[in-house]
């Protein structure tokens, strides 16, 4: 004998009501059928009676709608007498609904004794229509032989009566029963009902009762999941769970099953599938008895539920005090409140409860009068009451006794920058659930997912600023190398923002990089710094990593808001690592502190392993006696390509057309880029030092950076025969020009210097770089780092690097 349950979606309309009548007819065994109500009848059945009670007519619309549901179904099912029959017979259910509805509307009153007779006429029609239509099944009326007490609304069950009625009916059946679920009655009759869910509870008493082969609750998802996939586009279906998992999983908000239904069939060990209805070949969820698998993952499944108020009753006087519990879960009790989570610490100077929001005001009334006299002589100083909370949970029989698991969910989480504020953890070990705001949910379960059930993958969300040289090279290396990091570093990178000076594109499960700056412009939306930040802020996304690509102070100034949102900073925007001091210092505490990374790699020599190489020196003990470099690509790049040919003037346009130069190339001619990179070295090497204590040499007179950029490749011609003149002259000398950054002893400056033949600089091409890093282990000879020194690609591909640094791969 096998049971099978059809809930509301699975029987919502007549193509629906055929693929059942397919699959009861394939089982090859006898059949009992327990179906549910037409999906969102039962609904419209109670709003009806509610609409009746308050006086208004607006129940008349509901029944008419209810009524033609259910006579579409049947025209679409049936043909000839038959149709007429079953017409006439569900006709006269529904009159007889319209009757005691119209009753309910005349008194004005809804007791919950006549709601729970109204409740269970979806189940009864549905039922009647479905035993119809399966030629040759039978129509038994659960309701007479499930026995509850007079609960209404939520009644329980009595097992000793009900078992031997069932078994009594079914004693030698054979064939197909169909029979309403989630009605019972009373042991006067009266109808009750078993819950909202409750037709799932029906199916599992009947195959209690009857010792059934299995029980097959069909509904229409493909099973449990690993998580709420309407939040979790990566959900997947489990597909075992032992009994206590999937109680664990229903009860913490996964609405696949009706938890009261999973103990019946456990004590009688009867085998319970999840099946889609309308997937009937997906393999579905099977439910058995606990086995600690090794081969599964420690964690079957993430859920929760939301909206949940945590109430906590504080005060020293409740420290050690025997029965304080008790009267506290009795009050809530007496009120019928459900405690979804209790907490307390050891100390005893609280306990904390999560319970639903609806009931949060009944709940601090009745605790309020349980403990008015404690309250009044200051022994409990507080019941607090905080909503807009949401408990998550993750369930699994191997997390029992498995070291670490809580280690890495807690560090996950509190590495994203998720406040937990209460836990839960039973001995049993099956389950850890934990209180968040319902504003870190979907960040909270995303995270968990990510790092418990996709281990195999790390995924980190770009939101990218700055569309440029390097950062379009940058997207297209990203585009470039997506698959191959993902098949062979199991690392997702997504971009999942991206905005230039005016507009911002968002999107959470990724945007094309093809295409992605007409999407932008055509669907983007419009956007400033402030705006582009809250949004990254705000959507609130897990392994988020911010990218500058712009050299803009005020993308500098967002970094400290978005750090203390746990967002990583890479960077190729050489401001904020180079701004004062104690700002330079303060990013790098908040970032220590929230758990996440400030890179800047880029800053110095572009694509060059050059800050990497500095901090491994100095974390492994080094001290940096002397640091001279060159530091400029431009300016290299402009030293290298001056001749009789090549003017000044023109080699400052070649080194901005090729990509090497400041968006203003200013910055470089005046030795401020220069400047940045040192003074970033030197503090990365760990010194203090600013701006002003690095003595810059310029070799351009102020007045050529006085105006506008305009003036500026208007006027600095002037200074072509000049720099001519002078180049001759060094020619013949044999020497050449290099922009020198040099620290040593606490003294930093930057300027041009006249390199001689056999100096590490003499033979440096084009736009290279070179540092030389002289250190009490590199004193003899120094470390020297060297290579191109800018460059969109290489540049790009530094910032690249940097985000993956971030995944920690
Ligand atoms: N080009 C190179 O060799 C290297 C560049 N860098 C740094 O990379 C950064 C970008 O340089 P490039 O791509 O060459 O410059 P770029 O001028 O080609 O790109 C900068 C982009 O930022 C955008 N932008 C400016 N202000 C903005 C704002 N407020 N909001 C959004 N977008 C804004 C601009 O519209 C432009 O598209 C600079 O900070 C530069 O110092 C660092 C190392 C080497
Ligand atoms: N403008 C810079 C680019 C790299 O930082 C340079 O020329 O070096």
């Amino acid at each position: 004998m096998k049971v099978l349950k059809f809930g509301g979606t699975s029987v919502g309309s007549a193509e629906n009501i055929r693929r059942v009548k397919e699959i009861v007819k394939s089982q090859s065994d006898d059949v009992i059928v327990v179906v549910s109500a037409l999906g969102g009848i039962t609904d419209k059945i109670l709003n009806a009676s509610k609409m009746a009670v308050l006086g208004t007519e607006y129940f008349n619309t509901e029944i008419t709608g209810i009524r033609g549901r259910h006579e579409e179904v049947v025209e679409s099912l049936f043909e000839g007498e038959k149709k007429e029959e079953v017409k006439d017979r569900v006709s006269k259910l529904l009159d007889e609904l319209e009757k005691v509805i119209q009753g309910v509307s005349m008194i004005g009153e809804l007791t919950p004794k006549t709601l729970d007779k109204i409740g269970g006429f979806g189940e009864r029609l549905s039922s009647l229509i479905i035993s119809e239509f399966i030629e040759g099944a039978q129509w038994v009326d659960s309701s007479r032989l499930i026995k509850t007490d007079s609960a209404f609304g939520k009644a329980q069950v009595d097992f000793h009566v009900t078992m031997p009625l069932i078994r009594e009916k079914f004693n030698g059946f054979t064939g197909i029963c169909v029979a309403p679920g989630f009605v019972s009655s009373n042991r006067e009759g009266d109808y009750t009902t078993l819950g909202r869910g409750g037709s799932d509870y029906t199916a599992a008493i009947f195959a209690a009762a009857l010792n059934a082969s299995v029980l097959e609750i069909w509904t229409d998802v493909d099973g449990f999941m690993t998580a709420d996939p309407r939040v979790i586009s990566k959900a997947y279906v489990i597909k075992s769970l032992s009994y206590a998992e999937a109680m664990e999983l229903s009860h913490f908000g996964a609405k696949v099953i009706y938890p009261p239904t999973i103990l019946p069939v456990y004590k009688k060990g009867i085998p319970t599938w999840i099946k889609n209805t309308l997937r009937p070949e997906a393999e579905g969820t099977l439910i058995t008895e606990s086995r600690k698998n090794g081969k599964d993952l420690p964690i079957k499944g993430i859920s929760s539920i939301s909206n949940i108020t945590l109430m906590t009753v504080q005060g020293l006087g409740m420290v050690g005090v025997t029965g304080i519990s008790m009267r506290l879960f009795g009050a809530l009790a007496k009120e019928n409140i459900n405690v979804i989570l209790i907490s307390q610490a050891s100390s005893e100077n609280s306990i904390s409860v999560a319970i639903d929001t609806t009931k949060a005001e009944l709940a601090e009334a009745a605790i309020r009068q349980e403990f008015e006299r404690e309250i009044a002589v200051g022994k409990i100083n507080k019941v607090e009451m905080e909503s807009d909370l949401s408990i998550v949970a993750i369930v699994g029989e191997n997390m029992k006794h498995s070291t670490g698991i809580a280690g890495k969910l807690f560090n996950t989480i509190g590495k994203n920058g998720i406040n937990i504020i209460a836990i839960a953890q039973g001995a049993s070990e099956l389950n850890i659930s934990w209180v968040v705001k319902n504003s870190d949910l979907r960040k909270t379960l995303n995270v968990v997912h990510e790092s418990f059930f996709l281990s195999e993958n790390v995924e980190v969300n770009v939101f990218l600023l700055g569309i440029g040289l390097v950062g379009g090279n940058l997207l297209n290396q990203i585009q470039h190398q997506q698959e191959k990091l993902l098949k062979e570093k199991h690392l997702k990178i997504k971009l999942v923002g991206v905005a230039n000076s005016r507009k911002m594109l968002l999107n959470r499960e990724g945007i094309d990089i093809e295409g992605f700056k007409d999407k932008l412009e055509h669907e983007g939306q419009h956007s400033s710094l402030h705006l582009y930040k809250q949004a990254v802020i705000d959507m609130n996304i897990f392994n988020s990593v911010f990218v500058d690509c712009t050299a803009a102070t005020a993308a500098a100034d967002l970094y400290a808001d978005l750090l203390n949102a746990n967002v990583s900073i890479v960077t190729a925007n050489k401001v904020a690592a180079s701004s004062e001091y104690e700002n330079y210092l303060m990013l790098k505490k908040i970032a220590k502190r929230k758990g996440v990374k400030f890179l800047f790699e880029t800053n110095v020599g572009a694509g060059l392993p050059i800050i990497n190489t500095l901090n491994d020196l100095v974390n492994a003990g080094d001290k940096i006696q002397k640091i001279e470099a060159v530091l400029s690509g431009t300016l290299n790049f402009i030293f290298n390509t001056i001749s009789a040919d090549v003017p000044f003037s023109q080699t400052i346009k070649m080194a901005k057309e090729q990509g090497y130069s400041e968006p203003d190339p200013r910055i470089d001619l005046s030795g401020i880029d220069v400047m940045r990179k040192l003074l970033i070295l030197v503090r990365e090497s760990g010194y203090k030092i600013e701006k002003e204590d690095v003595a810059i040499n310029k070799f351009v007179p102020d007045e050529f950076f006085a105006g506008s950029m305009d003036d500026f490749w208007a006027g600095i011609p002037q200074l072509d025969a000049d720099f001519e003149a002078r180049r001759k002259v060094l020619e013949s000398q044999n020497k050449c020009w290099r922009f020198v950054a040099k620290y040593e002893d606490g003294r930093a400056e930057v300027g041009l210097q006249e390199i001689t033949q056999g100096h590490p600089f003499f033979d440096l091409q084009g736009s290279n770089n070179l540092v030389m890093f002289t250190t009490e282990r590199y004193h003899e000879f120094p470390m020297i780092i060297k290579g191109y020194g800018a460059g969109a690609a290489v540049t790009a591909a530094g910032v690249f690097a940097d985000i993956i640094r971030v995944s920690n791969v």
